[in-house]
C-alpha cells in the first residue's frame, strides 16, 4: 500500500469510531426524549413545566446531533504538547470523558486556522480530512514545523490545498459551511470579542457572509448562556438571500438564530414591495424621524373653537384652555402617545365631571362623587367620540396611512420637506391597507416607538380596528397555525417520534405553553425584543431610518456589521461606515478587512475591477485566489437563448442578471428557451426564492442577486444597469462579481468603456460580424 492509502485506512478507523460514538449519543438522547414525553401531561404545574424544559433540551440536543452528520470531522492537529487532536463540528468524549473530537470553536482548535510555518503555535502538522458520507476519501497536510516532526511522521505527509478544491466545486444553490477551510484573516473575525461594534469591510467574494455566519456559531458556543437567553439576530438583504444561507447554521449545529430582512422586522407586516429609488431614499432619510414625531403630535390636537357636548339634559364645554392643560399634562409624562392618552382622558374627564357637578347644582363634591361622575361620563357616546377625535388611539399603520393619504397632514407634519419630496410620500387613500414596502417598515417601527402599545382589550372594545384589519389578523393567525403544525411535523420526523405524538398536538403545546417557544421564535414576535448580538449583512444597503430600527433591537451595541461600501446599490444606503455608526457609537467601533476573493476567478475580477474604477478610482478590488483560464466574453442580446443553453451544457447554476425594466421580456425569452428557468420578480418571498435557487437558470435583478453566487453569470445590457439608479455602477459591479467560474455580457446598447472589447461569442461572432 502507498503512504496515502495507509493513511486513509488509519484515518478511516478513527472516523468510523467517531460516527459510532455519535450514533450512541443519538440513541441515548432519543430514548431520554421519548421517556420524558411519555410521562404525559400529569402532575403539578411545576412538574409539567420541568418536563417540558427537559423535552425541549433533549429535542434540541437531538437536532444538533443530527445536523452534524455531514462533515462531522474535517481536521487533525499534531500538537507538540497536546498530542493528536481531531477537529470537527462538535465536541465528543467517550464514557470515560476522554476527548475524541474537539469542537472547531474551542480555543485549542484555533491553531487549525491560524498556525503558519512562521508561527506554528505548537503544531507540527495540520491535516485536512475529506469525507463523503462516513467515508474518508482524502487527506492533505500542511507542514508547519519540519524540525519538530518525527521521522515516522515525515513518512506520512500528504500535500495539496483543501481550500482550492472546496472553491472549485459546483455551486448547489445553497451556501455551505466552511469550517474545514477557514482562513487566518477570516478566523480573526470569527473569534473577535463579543462586545462592541465590529465592522467587517471586504470586497465581493471575500467570505463576509460565510464568516458572519460562522461568527454567530462561534459566539453562541463561547457565550452560550448569555446569547441563548437574548438570542442572535442576523439581518440579510432579501428573503431569497436568507434562503440561500439558512442551512449554514443548522449544519454547524446551531438552530436557534433568527434570520430576517429589514422588511420582516416589524411583527405582523411582511413588506416585500420596493419603492422607486427616490422614494426609498426619502423614506430612509433621517429627517423622517422628525416628520413622524410631528405627525403624532398633530394627532393630539386642540381645536381653536370650544367643543360643546350635548348630554341630553345639559351641555358641557371643552374650551381651549382646558384642552391645552390636559394635553400639556399628558405630553409632560413623556410617555408614548397611546399610553399618554390615559392622562389626557383622565384630566379631561375630571374637568368635565366638575363642570357637570356645577351644572347639577351640587357645588362642592367629594372625591368619591367626582369619581362616580367621571365614570358615568366615560361611557357617554358623545364624550367617547370627542375623546377619540381629540386624542385617538393610533396604530403605526393608521398613523402612516393617515399621513400618506392626506396632503393637509403631510403639509403640516412634513413642512421641513420640499413640496416635491412631500409628493413622493403621497399615497392614494383608496389604496388603504395596500402593500407595505421595505422602506415603510423602519417608519412603522419608528411610529410604534412613538405611539406605544395599545392594550389588547382596548383594541377590541373600541372597535378601532377596521373590518379588514381584523380579517387580516385572522388570516395571519391561521397561517401561523399552519406553519406551526408543519414545523412540529418536521421536528417529529427528525426525532423519529411521529408515532408517539401527533404534529397538531405538539404544535398546540408549543403555542399554549411559553417555555416551549425557542428564543428566536419569541424574539421574532416581539417588536421590543433586545437581542444579545445582532449581525447585519450587506449592511451598506441600510438607510439611516433602518439603522434606527436595528439599533433599537440591540441596546448593548454588541454587533457585527458586514458589508462593502463599493457595493452600495440602495439610494438610501451608506457612503461610509463612519457616517452610519458615528451617530450611535462615535469612536467606539472597530474595523477588520477581508482582502482575498474566494469566489471570483482572476480573469473575471480583472473586468469587474475596471467597473469599480469608474465608481471611484481609489477603490481597490480584492485579490482573487484562483485562475480558471475562462475569459469573460460578450455577445448581442439576440444570442442570449443559445448562450444560456450552451452554459447549461457546461453544468452548474446559471444566472442572467438584468436591468429591472427588462426583467419581464428577458425572463420570457429565457423561459421560452430553457425548461425550468425561474424569473424572480422583485420582492419574491422565501418560497419563490427557494424555487429560483434550485432552478438550473435564474433570471433576476441586481437587488435580488445581492450576496448570491452562481457557477456562470450572464449580465444583460450592462449600460442600462449602470443607468437605472444613482448607484447603478455599484449595481453593475455587484452583477459582475456573482460568478464562481464563467462570466459573459450580452447587449445591444454600448456597454461603456470599462466593458468594451471583450471577446465576442454567439451568433454574431459565428457569423463573423
Ligand atoms: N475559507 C473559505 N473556504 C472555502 N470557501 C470559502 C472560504 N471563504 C469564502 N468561501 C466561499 O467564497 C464564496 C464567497 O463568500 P461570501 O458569499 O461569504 O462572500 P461575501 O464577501 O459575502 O461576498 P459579497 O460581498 O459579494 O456578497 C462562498 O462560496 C464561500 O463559501
Amino acid at each position: 500500500m502507498s503512504t496515502r492509502q495507509t493513511e486513509l485506512v488509519r484515518e478511516q478507523e478513527y472516523v468510523t469510531r467517531l460516527y459510532e460514538r455519535l450514533d450512541v449519543l443519538r440513541d441515548r438522547t432519543q430514548r431520554s426524549l421519548k421517556d420524558v414525553l411519555a410521562t404525559g401531561a400529569v402532575g403539578t404545574l411545576q412538574n409539567r413545566s420541568e418536563r417540558d424544559t427537559f423535552a425541549e433540551m433533549y429535542a434540541s440536543r437531538l437536532a444538533r446531533l443530527w445536523a452534524v452528520e455531514r462533515g462531522l470531522v474535517f481536521g487533525r492537529l499534531d500538537h507538540v504538547d497536546e498530542g493528536r487532536l481531531y477537529i470537527g463540528k462538535l465536541g465528543l468524549t467517550d464514557d470515560e470523558q476522554d476527548r475524541l473530537l474537539i469542537d472547531w470553536r474551542a480555543p485549542v482548535a484555533q491553531p487549525f486556522y491560524r498556525a503558519t510555518p512562521a508561527a506554528p503555535m505548537g503544531v507540527t502538522r495540520r491535516r485536512h480530512l475529506q469525507t463523503k458520507g462516513r467515508a474518508v476519501i482524502g487527506v492533505e497536510d500542511d507542514l508547519l514545523d519540519l524540525d519538530a516532526l518525527s521521522d515516522d511522521d515525515r513518512a506520512t505527509l500528504n500535500g495539496e490545498a483543501a481550500l482550492l478544491a472546496a472553491l472549485d466545486e459546483h455551486r448547489t444553490g445553497r451556501m455551505r459551511d466552511i469550517v474545514a477551510t477557514i482562513q487566518a484573516e477570516q478566523d480573526r473575525v470569527i473569534r473577535a470579542d463579543l462586545n462592541g461594534v465590529l465592522v467587517v469591510q471586504g470586497g465581493p467574494g471575500t467570505g463576509k457572509t460565510v464568516v458572519a455566519l460562522h461568527r454567530a456559531a462561534y459566539l453562541l458556543y463561547t457565550h452560550r448562556q448569555r446569547l441563548e437567553r437574548r438570542g442572535v439576530l442576523i439581518l440579510g438583504p432579501n428573503p431569497m438571500f436568507l434562503r440561500y444561507i439558512e442551512q449554514v447554521l443548522p449544519s454547524l449545529g446551531e438552530t436557534d438564530v433568527l434570520l430576517s430582512t429589514v422588511g420582516e422586522l416589524y411583527p405582523g407586516v411582511t413588506a416585500t414591495a420596493r419603492d422607486r429609488p427616490e422614494v426609498a431614499a426619502l423614506k430612509g432619510d433621517p429627517r423622517m424621524a422628525e416628520v413622524l414625531a410631528r405627525a403624532v403630535r398633530d394627532r393630539q390636537r386642540v381645536p381653536r373653537k370650544p367643543i360643546e357636548l350635548d348630554l341630553g339634559g345639559h351641555t358641557l364645554t371643552l374650551d381651549r384652555n382646558l384642552l391645552e392643560a390636559a394635553r400639556n399634562k399628558a405630553v409632560r409624562t413623556r410617555r408614548p402617545h397611546n399610553q399618554a392618552r390615559a392622562v389626557f382622558v383622565r384630566s379631561l374627564l375630571n374637568a368635565l365631571a366638575r363642570q357637570a357637578a356645577k351644572r347639577l347644582g351640587k357645588g362642592l363634591v367629594d372625591d368619591d362623587e367626582l369619581a362616580d361622575l367621571r365614570e358615568e361620563l366615560r361611557t357617554e357616546p358623545v364624550v367617547k367620540s370627542a375623546l377619540n377625535r381629540l386624542w385617538p388611539y393610533l396604530t403605526p399603520q393608521r398613523l402612516l396611512l393617515g399621513l400618506y393619504g392626506s396632503p393637509e397632514r403631510l403639509g403640516h407634519a412634513a413642512s421641513a420637506l420640499t413640496p416635491a419630496e412631500r409628493a413622493l410620500l403621497r399615497r392614494d387613500p383608496a389604496a388603504r391597507g395596500g402593500e407595505w414596502t421595505e422602506s415603510d417598515v423602519p417608519l412603522l417601527d419608528e411610529a410604534a416607538e412613538l405611539l406605544g402599545e395599545i392594550d389588547e382589550q382596548v383594541l377590541r372594545a373600541t372597535a378601532l380596528q377596521a373590518e379588514e384589519e381584523l380579517a387580516a389578523a385572522r388570516q395571519a393567525e391561521e397561517r401561523e397555525r399552519e406553519s406551526e403544525v408543519a414545523y412540529a411535523r418536521e421536528v417529529l420526523e427528525l426525532t423519529g417520534l411521529s408515532d408517539v405524538m401527533e404534529a397538531e398536538r405538539l404544535a398546540e403545546r408549543q403555542r399554549g405553553e411559553g417555555p416551549y417557544l425557542t428564543t428566536a421564535e419569541r424574539a421574532a414576535a416581539d417588536r421590543t425584543w433586545a437581542y444579545g448580538h445582532v449581525i447585519v449583512d450587506e449592511a451598506q444597503e441600510l438607510s439611516p431610518m433602518a439603522w434606527r430600527a436595528v439599533m433599537r433591537r440591540v441596546p448593548t451595541r454588541s454587533m457585527t456589521i458586514v458589508g462593502d461600501i463599493a457595493q452600495t446599490g440602495s439610494a438610501a444606503g451608506a457612503r461610509s461606515w463612519k457616517e452610519v455608526l458615528d451617530p450611535y457609537v462615535a469612536g467606539r467601533w472597530r474595523q477588520e478587512r477581508l482582502t482575498v476573493n474566494y469566489r471570483t476567478p482572476v480573469e473575471l475580477m480583472a473586468v469587474a475591477a475596471r467597473v469599480l474604477a469608474t465608481i471611484d478610482p481609489s477603490l481597490e478590488a480584492p485579490a482573487s485566489v484562483r485562475e480558471t483560464g475562462a475569459e469573460p466574453w460578450s455577445a448581442p442580446m439576440a444570442a442570449l437563448p443559445e448562450l444560456v443553453k450552451a452554459e447549461i451544457g457546461e453544468g452548474g447554476k446559471i444566472a442572467v442578471v438584468v436591468p429591472d425594466a427588462l426583467l419581464e421580456p428577458v425572463g420570457e425569452t429565457v423561459r421560452a428557451a430553457v425548461a425550468g428557468a425561474e424569473v424572480i420578480a422583485p420582492g419574491a418571498g422565501r418560497g419563490r426564492g427557494a424555487a429560483a435557487l434550485d432552478a438550473p437558470v435564474a433570471v433576476l435583478g441586481v437587488a435580488d442577486a445581492k450576496g448570491l453566487e452562481f457557477d456562470s453569470v450572464i449580465v444583460a445590457e450592462p449600460a442600462l444597469i449602470a443607468a437605472q439608479s444613482p448607484r447603478g455602477r455599484s449595481d453593475l459591479y455587484v452583477a459582475l462579481t456573482r460568478a464562481t467560474q464563467r462570466l459573459g455580457i450580452v447587449y445591444d446598447q454600448p456597454p461603456g468603456e470599462a466593458l468594451s472589447g471583450l471577446p465576442r461569442r454567439g451568433r454574431e461572432a459565428t457569423n463573423g460580424l
